[in-house]
């Protein structure tokens, strides 16, 4: 063919954003039908080749903040290769477009700001909200929704939050395939009480203080509506709220919905507890948990872990029992003076003889805890002497410092394995590196809601559930919890590693859809009838695959990438493709 003719057909071409229109592992057939031959480089390249260029160029940038730049300008150029390089490399690059590094670029996003990314709604659009939802040109299948005021553990950020639904909407494309222009990172401007970025001139959102709880319950009231109206069975996540308890209540009987940092959380760490209270040796009913932090993450993880203590056989009111919260004002009780936040009451104690403590040290000398977690926001907390205690008191005590971004874990991997003569069971927010210690490589876990929410979410969309309830959550765990291979499960580790998380994702999904059936809030009885290995199948069947991008593509596109890479009529993936690629000349 030569380049001047004219490409075989006008429409449909790949439509998703149009943004793998230039990939340089096109053919020259595919250029042509797709009229950018001649706007891209003649050679045709394998994704090995685009790989090594894109990781020369990370490797390049100095700083996290440059990296994350990078990735997010492949991501708006290449969307395919963006998530190609992201499949393979998720270890690696996970940190750089999640956290730590989405927290520095959420506190600095006014500055480093290119490009949009997802759709902003603010208080004074309100009664437009449904009409301004039409301007998002794509079908929707799920969103991440922040109001941005608690971003990770930096505070209040305002619209700079925009960079958490972006994060956590990317990981529900690589890990679970939820094809990325059916996504909507969705960041509302209700106002901010950080004065800092209202004063900065660059700053992108209102500058008005953070409107009231009641506003804010209307505002959200026309959202929820907006948005199933606009795209019905679409599944809701919240996220990063300050306060997220009034909304959990009042949507998630009505909508599909399900809030990440009090329900993910819960569920992502009562799948690293389980494994961690079989390696402790101790059993669940001797187990004693202090929490640092008893905000929406904390309650919400000591809850799911109640659920669990249930399950194992302990009445509810001796499971309640087994947790000691410590706050900004000491440990939680009924009578230390102050009006507990309605969420602290359920663990607030009352068996405290009067005697409040301010001090972590004391309490755990008076608790004798086997586990300590952290949600505080306080990097560092979890000190020398805290952790040394907690070696003196257990075997193998369980610590979870679990705030983000790295810098306000409570303590690093390193801290918690030499203060503890490395006996730890641990497992981190955000990742730290393995380290050496008695002549063995230890590796941490990470506790990080992106093990389920990804699934959760998948689960809910394929089996259309009306809600997202409690068993579906609390299916995440239990899938997660069972999904390590023999390997990990002799090293030790609390959960699976992370470069098989799109195979874990479909064990999470899965019970995430069998959970639903069984409270009858599924869509789709068909699905009810599938053995486990043709739900998996199926699961498999409907991720989207970076690397053999089946959707939106048209019978005669597919049929040229596919004659070209000599697969005529086959869908082997990249792979086989890459191949064809490889040997097939430009012109
Ligand atoms: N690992 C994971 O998957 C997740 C981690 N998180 C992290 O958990 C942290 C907390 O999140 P939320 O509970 O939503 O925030 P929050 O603001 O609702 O709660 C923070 C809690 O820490 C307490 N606190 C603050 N200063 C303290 C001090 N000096 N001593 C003792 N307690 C203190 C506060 O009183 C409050 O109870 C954040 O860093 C967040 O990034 C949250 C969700 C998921
Ligand atoms: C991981 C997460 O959701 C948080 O730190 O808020
Ligand atoms: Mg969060």
């Amino acid at each position: 063919m030569s380049p001047s003719q004219t490409p075989r057909s006008e429409s449909p071409r790949l439509i998703s954003t149009a943004t793998g229109d230039y990939d340089t592992s096109h053919t020259p057939e595919v250029r042509q039908y797709l009229k950018t031959y001649g706007l891209v480089p003649p050679a045709v390249q394998s994704f090995e080749v685009q790989a090594e260029r894109c990781l020369k160029l990370l490797a390049m940038k100095t700083t996290p903040i440059e990296k994350f730049q990078y990735l997010v300008h492949l991501k708006a150029t290449n969307v395919h290769l963006f998530y190609r390089l992201l499949a393979e490399n998720i270890k690696e690059l996970t940190p750089l477009i999640y956290t730590p590094t989405v927290g520095e670029a959420c506190v600095r996003w006014h500055e480093i700001f290119t490009q949009p990314e997802g759709m902003y709604l603010s208080y004074s659009d309100r009664g437009n909200l449904r009409q301004i939802l039409n301007n998002w040109p794509q079908n929707v299948e799920m969103t991440v929704i922040t109001d941005g005021s608690r971003i990770l553990g930096l505070g209040d950020l305002g619209v700079n939050g925009m960079g958490i639904p972006v994060g956590k909407l990317a990981l529900y494309t690589a890990c679970a395939g939820i094809r990325p222009d059916a996504t909507l990172p969705l960041t509302i401007d209700l106002g901010t009480s950080n004065k800092a970025l209202r004063e900065d001139p660059l700053y992108m959102g209102s500058r008005t203080p953070k409107v009231s709880a009641d506003e804010e319950r209307e505002f959200l009231d026309e959202l929820m509506e907006a948005l199933t109206d606009r795209w019905p069975g679409i599944v809701i996540q919240f996220e990063d709220f300050k306060n997220p308890f009034p909304a959990i209540e009042r949507y998630q009987n009505k909508y599909t919905m399900f809030n990440d940092d009090v329900q993910g959380t819960g569920a992502v760490i009562v799948g690293g507890f389980i494994n961690a209270v079989k390696a402790s040796g101790v059993p669940a009913k001797d187990h004693r948990a202090v929490f640092l932090g008893a905000g929406s993450a904390g309650v919400g993880v000591a809850k799911q872990i109640v659920e669990y203590f249930i399950k194992e056989g302990i009445p509810e009111e001796e499971a309640r029992k087994k947790f000691w919260f410590v706050d900004s004002n000491g440990l939680v009780t009924l009578d230390r003076g102050d009006k507990l936040a309605e969420h602290k009451v359920y663990f607030a104690r009352d068996d405290n003889n009067g005697r409040q403590y301010q001090s972590l040290a004391r309490l755990i000398d008076y608790v004798q805890p086997t586990i300590l977690m952290g949600l505080s926001t306080i990097g560092g907390a979890f000190n020398r002497d805290i952790l040394t205690k907690m070696a003196q008191i257990n075997d193998r005590p369980v610590i979870f410092p679990l705030s983000n971004p790295s810098s306000k874990s409570e303590c690093t991997f390193e801290e918690a394995v030499r203060h503890t003569e490395g006996r730890c069971l641990f497992a981190s927010g955000s990742p730290f590196p393995s380290i050496e210690f008695g002549g063995k490589l230890l590796t941490p876990g990470q506790g990080n809601n992106m093990y389920v929410f990804p699934g959760i979410g998948l689960g809910a969309i394929i089996s259309k559930a009306t809600n997202v309830t409690q068993d579906m959550i609390y299916a995440s765990a239990e899938s997660l919890s069972t999904s390590l291979n023999e390997q990990e499960i002799a090293d030790g580790w609390l959960y699976p590693d992370i470069r098989r998380i799109r195979e874990v994702s479909v064990v999470v999904t899965r019970g995430v859809i069998r959970a639903a059936q069984k409270n009858g809030v599924d869509r789709v009885p068909e699905l009810r009838t599938l053995s486990d290995e043709k739900l998996d199948a199926y699961i498999k069947e409907r991720m989207y695959d970076p690397f053999n991008d089946k959707e939106h593509i048209s019978e005669e596109l597919a049929q040229l990438m596919a004659t070209a890479s000599g697969l005529s009529g086959s869908t082997h993936g990249i792979n086989g493709i890459v191949n064809g690629l490889q040997q097939s000349a430009h012109l």
